[in-house]
């Protein structure tokens, strides 16, 4: 395994002013991440921060203002098949089936091998994904839960070097979004392809990572804090939720986001006097595990 397999240098993003006067609004300022081949890591941060920024920049569908990313050594410098990317939700073509939407990525990807290695190719990592008996439904007869199994099964056929996942279960019941957390665990633990996701939900960033990046709020965010997470693979959910190292972890990740809550919240009004009668409070929402 390649130490430093992904490198991120320095990365700042910043847009023009929307009015086309003043300052550039910088959104991410200076993130430096160094990532070991194989290694899983899990990106969390108050909504809008830039973690999706960060994503994008790193699968090439948006360019950074400065900083160098490499990966394996190489430099990025936009989209390429190197990179397999699951979204929220999967952008399938429509009028194709399951294993046809995979084949395209498969025949763009394997472009030497024979057509039959193609299709088995593909229907292997649809059988992973649990979909053999579907592999000839359209987008539109499959769940939300099986169509995004398509997009991580089209995502891991490529095998490309660094997996992206942006909130790729933000759109599931928590039922479905368990049982698909698994099966990305389970592909993964075979593949061991090095891999970057984003998260709204503590317990998952924690269940999935070998380290948990986290991020300062925005404007201006970087890397706040990386925690590594100790437990050993494969992980079963029960254990974690009966370890107290779990929940130890998860009070840090927790304490580390409501601090910058709290920076961030509105600053207590003065006592009211005559002069300056009481307004009504601001509620601020306090935390849960999950961030969205
Ligand atoms: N084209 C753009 N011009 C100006 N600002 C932008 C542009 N695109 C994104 N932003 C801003 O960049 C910031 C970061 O957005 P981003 O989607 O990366 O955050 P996020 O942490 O992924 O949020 P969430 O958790 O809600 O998905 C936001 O404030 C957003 O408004």
């Amino acid at each position: 395994m390649t130490s430093n397999y992904l490198s991120i240098n320095g990365l700042i993003k910043s847009y023009p002013p929307a009015t086309g006067k003043g300052d550039r609004l910088v959104i991410v300022d200076g993130f430096d991440l160094h990532v070991d081949e194989g290694e899983f890591i899990t990106l969390i941060g108050h909504s809008g921060c830039g973690k999706s920024t960060v994503l994008m920049i790193l699968a090439g569908l948006s360019t950074q203002t400065e900083g160098v990313i490499t990966l394996g050594g190489n430099t990025l410098t936009g989209p390429g098949l190197d990179r397999g990317i699951v979204f929220q939700s999967p952008c399938l073509l429509p009028w194709l089936t399951a294993f046809e939407n995979v084949m395209l990525s498969v025949d763009q990807g394997k472009p030497d091998w024979k057509k039959a290695e193609r299709r088995d190719h593909a229907m292997k990592y649809l059988s992973l994904v649990g979909l053999q008996d579907a592999v000839h439904k359209k987008p539109a007869e499959l769940s939300q839960g099986m169509r995004q199994r398509v997009g991580i099964a089209r995502a891991f056929a490529l095998q490309p070097k660094l997996l992206l996942l942006d909130e790729p279960f933000g759109m599931l019941d928590s039922l479905t979004r368990i049982e698909l957390q698994q099966v990305l665990l389970d592909i993964w633990t075979q593949e061991r392809m090095t891999a970057v996701m984003v998260t709204h939900d503590i317990d998952e960033a924690i269940f999935m990572a070998d380290r948990v990046v986290m991020m300062t709020n925005g404007p201006r965010a970087k890397i706040g804090d990386i925690v590594p997470v100790p437990f050993a693979r494969p992980r079963s959910r029960g254990e974690l939720l009966e370890s107290n190292e779990f929940y130890a972890l998860r009070e840090r990740l927790v304490g580390f986001l409501e601090e910058l809550h709290h920076d961030h919240a509105p600053k207590p009004e003065p006592e009211p006097t005559a002069a300056t009668p009481a307004s009504p409070k601001l509620v601020t929402a306090p935390l849960s595990g999950n961030l969205s």
